[in-house]
């Protein structure tokens, strides 16, 4: 299992964000950073686009993780990966065609990530999953920041896990909304390896400490649950 920690910008001052972004980086900050593309369609609220994207590319190493909240994701996914995201992720329940999306992301040098909001089933979609590269499992309703962890995702999870370790699929298991100190490590337990954390960062005092302090939480509840060595 992996341990990445992928900061939310969407709590960032969007009016400095390469500083926001310069303040999650360094040895023990974060892994991917996470950038919420909102179109006010697919999910009650909109963000930031393509342009955007484009730019922060410009100004930081660290791997971009886009994840598109968005109605027509078969049009715009690509993009995303041509403008240098590291893994593009698309709602299931916005795609129209999940395999040509899937490998049209990963011919444009971008891993490809399948989204699934809270009443969603995975079942539905182990299928398409074994041509992707990322699951993320949403642990809250997508559209807004420092809503409340719904535990109720993690059979969700743990099932993805098992689907993964038994060879099924071969995905990181993502979760994103209300992951904190208090709530990561049930989800890291459940078996995730990628954890999404945008008001835990960005409302911290200090984010590059935030991010720490939620890996070690993380490694901490893997070295429990799978004590063969976690990889960071
Ligand atoms: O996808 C999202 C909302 O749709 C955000 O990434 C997520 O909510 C992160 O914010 P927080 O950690 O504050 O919940």
């Amino acid at each position: 299992m992996a341990s990445l920690i992928a900061p939310s910008i969407l709590s960032a001052d969007f009016a400095h964000l390469a500083d926001e972004i310069a303040a999650v980086t360094g040895p023990e900050g974060a892994d991917w950073l996470h950038v919420d593309v909102m179109d006010n369609h697919f999910v009650p609220n909109l963000t930031l686009g393509l342009p955007v994207v484009q730019s922060l590319r410009a100004a930081t190493e660290v791997p971009l993780d886009c994840h598109l909240m968005i109605e027509d994701p078969d049009r715009w996914a690509v993009g995303y990966a041509e403008a240098g995201a590291h893994n593009v992720t698309v709602h299931a329940e916005a795609v129209r065609d999940p395999i040509s999306v899937a490998l049209d992301i990963k011919a444009a040098g971008a891993r490809a990530g399948l989204s699934l909001k809270p009443n969603t089933p995975l079942d539905d979609w182990v299928e398409a999953l074994r041509e992707y590269d990322t699951l993320l499992v949403m642990t809250v309703e997508p559209g807004f920041g420092g809503q409340s962890f719904m535990p109720e995702m993690l059979d969700k999870v743990r099932r993805a896990r098992t689907m993964v370790d038994t060879g099924h699929l071969t995905v990181v298991v993502q979760v994103d909304g209300g992951i904190n100190a208090d709530t990561v490590a049930a989800a890291a337990e459940a078996g995730a390896d990628c954890f999404v954390a945008g008001s835990a960062v960005y409302g911290a005092a200090d984010p590059l400490r935030a991010v720490a302090a939620l890996r070690r939480t993380v490694l901490q509840a893997q070295a429990v649950t799978d004590p063969a060595p976690s990889a960071g």
